[in-house]
């Protein structure tokens, strides 16, 4: 990447990289967002919203590269950047109050069995690009070889940068690979590993995860579930549980079809997903929008391969304005306190692996 394509990522860019293999894929120059997918237009971006309701979630520039992390961090770290100067409010506790009354009222109803709400922290700045090289800097600096992703996307007035442990699916042909992530405990000193995935609240979220998922892949094929472990992130810890899925012969796999079924899972919607519950929808008709939190992000390198994640543990901004918003798991057993303690227990992780230290 010479100093023009780089500029030009930094006018308008987007990047999928996977920690596990060091590799990684970025796109630039003269971005199109595409009425539809063309076959011939491999390889593409694909952006959708958490709702999957965007008219054009494809994206095509007229460059594009696949290199390993640890090259483009080399590219990186030898340009200047600049810490954003940003001004934060306090995470919105009455917005996530609102959901969690009225999630916990649709659980005890027995209408839902799990939901997923969320809050966020909002800071004012506009981000130059010194400042944008400052947040790929430091997301590249705190990887870990783990099962995580890097990704980003922005124009010259919005945009998303993180690093998410939610993997959505990689399909290699008729494989597809996927994951139910949910359970979540503080990555301290002190923690009880043991006590944290033998915990009965703990095991209960995961298993409502994993049965929603059930009921999705069992329309596309054979599945496997590996043995549920943890993962351990820099500063939390989940339980994950990797699954494996054959597609059967008689389906001729659409990765858009696949991700509109399986996305967004118990692990950031709601059980059971075909609910009749209006509760995730009615947070979305208030002022607030999510934007691009929990969003499908996705690379298409061709037919038979593509990588697709979930925008969690990331800013977005749009013009002026940051968000840093978490969400997390809430069943019966949920206590108000731990959940808003866990939500920015999150919120700090994000603002740490962005470089962005500073309390809430
Ligand atoms: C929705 C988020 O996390 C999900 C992923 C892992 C663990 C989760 C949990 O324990 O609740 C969440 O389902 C988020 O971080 O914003």
């Amino acid at each position: 990447m010479n100093d023009i394509l780089l500029n030009q990522f930094l006018n308008c860019g987007f990047f999928i990289g996977d920690l596990n293999e060091d590799k990684m894929w970025f796109m630039t120059s003269s971005i199109r967002q595409l009425k539809n997918q063309e076959e011939n237009l491999f390889p593409f971006f694909y952006l959708n919203n958490f709702f999957s309701n965007k008219k054009n979630p494809f994206y095509k520039g007229l460059n594009f590269q696949e290199m390993s992390i640890s090259d483009f961090q080399k590219i990186i770290d030898n340009n200047s950047s600049k810490k954003p100067n940003i001004k934060w409010k306090s995470a919105n506790k009455d917005f996530y109050l609102k959901q969690y009354s009225e999630l916990k009222k649709e659980i005890s109803l027995k209408i839902l069995k799990k939901g997923v709400p969320y809050s966020f922290q909002e800071g004012s700045c506009k981000l130059s690009k010194e400042n944008k090289l400052y947040l790929l800097k430091n997301i590249l600096k705190n990887r870990k070889k783990n099962s995580s992703y890097i990704y980003g996307y922005w124009n010259k007035s919005e945009g998303v940068i993180g690093t998410t442990p939610e993997l959505l699916f990689i399909q290699k042909n008729n494989n597809i690979q996927t994951i139910a992530l949910a359970g979540t405990v503080p990555n301290e000193k002190n923690v009880d590993k043991n006590n944290f995935i033998n915990d009965p609240k703990m095991q209960n979220e995961h298993a409502y995860v994993i049965e929603g998922m059930k009921q999705t892949l069992e329309k596309f094929g054979d599945f496997s579930f590996g043995k549920t472990h943890l993962l351990e992130l820099p500063k939390l810890i989940h339980l994950k549980t990797d699954i494996n899925i054959k597609i059967s012969e008689n389906i001729d796999f659409d990765y858009e079809s696949f991700l509109k079924e399986l996305h967004p899972t118990a692990a950031l919607g709601i059980l059971p997903k075909n609910s009749k519950s209006n509760w995730l929808n009615s947070f979305e008709s208030s002022k607030i929008n999510r934007g691009y939190f929990a969003a499908s992000f996705g690379v298409v390198l061709n037919k038979n391969n593509s990588i697709f994640i979930a925008t969690i543990r990331g800013m977005q901004w749009q013009n002026n304005t940051l968000k840093v918003s978490a969400g997390g798991g809430v069943i019966q057993e949920s206590i108000f306190a731990d959940e808003w303690n866990e939500i920015n227990t999150k919120i700090n992780s994000i603002k740490d692996n962005l470089g962005l230290h500073s309390t809430i």
